[in-house]
C-alpha cells in the first residue's frame, strides 16, 4: 500500500484525517456497500467514510428511488455504524453529478481517500475531467467479481506521472449488485442475503423496484 501524491507530487494531506468516501447511486444501497465501506474503514486506517449518493449518475439509466428515498435507505443501512456517516451534498449540489465537483469542494483539512469496486476502476476513465480527480484524492479499489483489479493502461501511466499510488482494499468478492437486487425484488425473491433488514424494510413499506428494470 502507498501513500497518494497530489498533482504537485506531494503527499496528499500527510498527517491530517483520512477521511473515506464511497460515491454511488445507491439504489439501493446493498450489503457489500456497507461491508465495502467497513473494509476500508478498518484496513485504510480511516477516521470516517462517507458515503455520497449521487444526485443525477449521469452514465446511467433513470434511477428506480427518490434521493429522499435513496438517502433514506442509507441512513437505515448505516445506522449501526457510527463511522459510517451519510453525505448528502452531490444531493443538494443536483444537477448531473461530476465528481470533480465534489472533490474539487473539499476542505484542505483532511486526506481523502475515494473507494470504487473495479468495475468503476476499469470505467474510470470516462469520468468528467478524471485526470483532475487525481490531485484531490487517493482511490482505494476493492474487487468485483468480472472486473480487473489492475487499473486500465491510460489511468495507470496518469497515476505514475504523478507519482499517485492506487490503494487496494482486501475485500471477498461478493456477487452482489443493486442491479440483481432490483431484479430479485420485482421477481418476488429473496433480498435477505443480499440488503440490510431495515432497508429491506423499508423498500417493502414503500413499494419500490416493483417493476423490472426501474
Ligand atoms: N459487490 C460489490 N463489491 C465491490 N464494490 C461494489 C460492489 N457493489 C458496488 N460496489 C461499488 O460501490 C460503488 C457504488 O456502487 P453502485 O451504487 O453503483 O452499486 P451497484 O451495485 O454497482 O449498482 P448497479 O447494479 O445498479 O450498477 C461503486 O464504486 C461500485 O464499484
Ligand atoms: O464524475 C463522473 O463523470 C462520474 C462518472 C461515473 C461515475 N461517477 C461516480 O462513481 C460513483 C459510482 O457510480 P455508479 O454509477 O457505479 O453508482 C458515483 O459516486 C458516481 O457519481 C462519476
Amino acid at each position: 500500500m502507498s501513500a497518494g501524491r497530489a498533482a504537485s507530487g506531494e503527499p496528499v494531506g500527510v498527517g491530517k484525517p483520512r477521511i473515506g468516501l464511497l460515491g454511488g447511486s445507491f439504489d439501493p444501497v446493498h450489503s457489500a456497500h456497507v461491508d465495502l465501506a467497513r473494509a476500508a474503514l478498518e484496513q485504510l486506517a480511516l477516521d470516517h467514510v462517507e458515503l455520497l449518493p449521487a444526485a443525477d449518475p449521469w452514465q446511467r439509466r433513470p434511477l428506480g428511488a427518490s434521493a429522499r428515498q435513496r438517502q433514506t435507505m442509507l441512513e437505515l443501512a448505516t445506522a449501526d455504524h457510527p463511522r459510517l456517516l451519510v453525505n448528502p451534498v452531490e444531493l443538494e449540489r443536483g444537477g448531473k453529478t461530476y465528481t470533480i465537483d465534489t472533490v474539487s469542494q473539499l476542505p484542505d483539512t483532511a486526506q481523502y481517500i475515494w473507494i470504487l469496486g473495479t468495475d468503476q476502476l476499469q470505467n474510470f476513465c470516462s469520468w468528467h475531467r478524471w485526470r483532475d480527480i487525481l490531485g484531490h484524492v487517493t482511490l482505494a479499489v476493492a474487487q468485483r467479481p468480472g472486473s480487473a483489479l489492475q487499473p486500465p493502461a491510460e489511468l495507470a501511466d496518469a497515476l505514475d506521472s504523478l507519482g499517485a499510488g492506487l490503494l487496494h482494499i482486501d475485500f471477498t468478492p461478493q456477487n452482489i449488485s443493486a442491479t440483481d437486487v432490483r431484479r430479485r425484488i420485482a421477481a418476488g425473491e429473496p433480498t435477505d442475503d443480499c440488503l440490510p433488514p431495515a432497508v429491506a424494510r423499508y423498500i417493502g413499506q414503500h413499494q419500490l423496484y416493483l417493476s423490472y428494470p426501474a
